[in-house]
């Protein structure tokens, strides 16, 4: 059966909190979401603006639309700004009598901002004995036990345990506040703590975490699972829906998480555009567009460059690859997969090949120039420091950029083009489709990387692009 979940909270015009972020969190679940708000708020992914709060009566007669006409399998309680709209609800949820209510205590926005009238807290406590869940941040724990602020997990367990026994209630005590390496959680019974285990992700999109965690609880204890084991699937989304977040750029402050994280690989027009070989690319714009521009590029493609620069090009490209063939066969070394290690090798090997059919070309081997030698020792430095993530990042704008530049000068070939010949190597389909298969590569190491190692192939992928511009403008 799909659980019918209703929220009962404020709104967030930028969807990532509040109302619209319990809705997507319900459907996130495969629960079937139902919305009553309580306070209509002006808020961005930067701060509150304004609240606008209709008058109580209203907030009655929404509840009793839902309930008179739809039977609610659970119900999660958010923002709920102040005593008459309290009141509102402890009298509904005597009469409706929904089977599940999970109370999200909201008092502060991730921004600072206050949700909740100071006089609403002894409300809010009275609130917290009629419902079966609780889900207080630390600074609502302290206020809802009249303690200080916990700083250390036991603290903070001691204080759940308080507020458990007191509201005779379950508490999902959320160490998000805390610092360290994890983010724990915990379900606190006034006899009992059974914490789930969480990495802490280093961002900036925590922006309606909260919110989202206690729809998850409320759709996944419909749905018939216990506290704990609800626990364990909501944190295991919640924190890829927070390591996705920022890929979403929405918003310039704590931006949202992407509740979705798990449905996009499956739509069909978003798979590639949301990969991170297709951001990287899209982040490279400025320099490609300058490689474009250069005037080597532009008179290699009109035939118009001087035969002995293109002779100079070839003898660095040439020196190049015989290193770059090298640190190929490196990578197939590092490689996750028999399959990976197969490309790398066979990349290896025609690029040691595209070295000798380079050197056809020119007569002797020169000397490599600053830019060249540059390139190749921000390779071999990424290699030795960064590891195979940022290796792979690092040799992928080679293929890259050649398939995708060779393809346009190819086109320029024709007959008579005094570099022709060379051009229309690069209208090999074999090119196009191993640049390809780089890119798949480069694109599960990423998704299979923690965040911070996806910073650090994006700075190799962005570094290997500058160094193919300063290629391009050194002959
Ligand atoms: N940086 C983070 N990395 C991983 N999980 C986090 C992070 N910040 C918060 N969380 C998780 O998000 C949920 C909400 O936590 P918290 O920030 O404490 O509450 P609130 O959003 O109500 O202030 C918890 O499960 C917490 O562990
Ligand atoms: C309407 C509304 N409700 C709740 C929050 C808290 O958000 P968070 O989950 O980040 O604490 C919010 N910003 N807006």
């Amino acid at each position: 059966m799909t659980p019918r979940v209703l929220s009962i909270a404020g709104t967030d015009p930028t969807g990532g909190a509040g109302i619209q972020a319990d809705l997507k969190t319900i459907a996130a679940f495969g629960g079937y979401g139902m919305a009553v708000v309580t306070a209509l708020v002006a808020q961005n992914t930067r701060g509150v603006r304004s609240v606008h709060v209709p008058p109580p009566a209203f907030l009655t007669e929404q509840l009793d639309a839902v309930s008179d006409d739809v039977t609610i399998d659970a119900v999660k309680l958010g923002m709920l700004h102040s005593p008459p709209l309290i009141e509102v609800v402890m009298a509904w949820l005597e009469r409706a009598r929904p089977p599940i209510v999970v109370l999200d205590p909201v008092m502060v926005a991730t921004s600072g901002d206050r949700l909740l009238d100071a006089q609403a807290e002894l409300a809010i406590r009275r609130l917290c004995e009629r419902v079966d869940l609780v889900t207080p941040n630390l600074p609502e724990l302290a206020v809802l036990v009249g303690g200080p602020e916990a700083t250390t997990w036991a603290g903070a367990v001691a204080q759940a345990r308080t507020l458990a026994t007191a509201a005779d209630t379950v508490v999902l005590l959320k160490g998000g506040h805390l610092e360290g390496a994890s983010s724990a959680d915990a379900v606190v019974t006034a006899d009992a703590v059974l914490p789930v285990e969480g990495r802490r992700v280093t961002t900036t999109t925590t922006h309606g975490t909260g919110c989202s965690l206690s729809s998850a609880m409320a759709t996944l204890a419909a749905s018939g699972l216990s506290w704990f084991d609800a626990l364990g699937q909501a944190k295991e989304w919640l924190t890829g829906a927070i390591e996705h977040g920022a890929e979403l750029e929405v918003g310039r402050g704590n931006g949202p998480i992407d509740h979705f994280h798990q449905l996009r690989q499956h739509v069909p027009h978003l798979r590639g555009t949301n990969s991170w070989t297709a951001r990287a690319w899209r982040d490279s714009e400025p320099i490609r567009a300058r490689v474009d521009a250069c005037e080597f590029v532009r008179r290699l493609g009109d035939g118009s460059l001087e035969p002995d620069r293109f002779a100079w090009y070839l003898g660095q490209d040439a020196l190049y690859l015989a290193e770059y063939a090298e640190l190929l066969a490196h990578a197939g070394e590092l490689a996750g997969t028999p399959e990976e290690r197969a490309f790398w090798e066979h990349g290896s090997d025609a690029a040691v090949e595209e070295a000798r059919l380079h050197r056809t070309w020119v007569t002797e081997l020169p000397e490599p120039a600053p830019a060249t030698r540059a390139y190749l020792d921000h390779l071999h430095a990424t290699a030795r420091r960064d590891g195979h993530e940022a290796l792979v990042a690092a040799l992928l704008p080679c293929y890259w950029l050649y398939a995708d530049l060779g393809r346009r000068l190819a086109a320029q070939g024709r007959p008579g083009h005094p570099f022709g010949d060379w051009l229309r190597t690069y209208a090999d389909p074999a090119f196009l489709e191993a640049a390809e298969a780089a890119r798949s590569i480069v694109d599960r190491v990423a998704d299979a990387a923690p965040p911070d190692r996806r910073t650090t192939m994006a700075a190799a992928f962005d570094a290997s692009m500058r160094h193919e511009l300063a290629f391009f403008e050194a002959p």
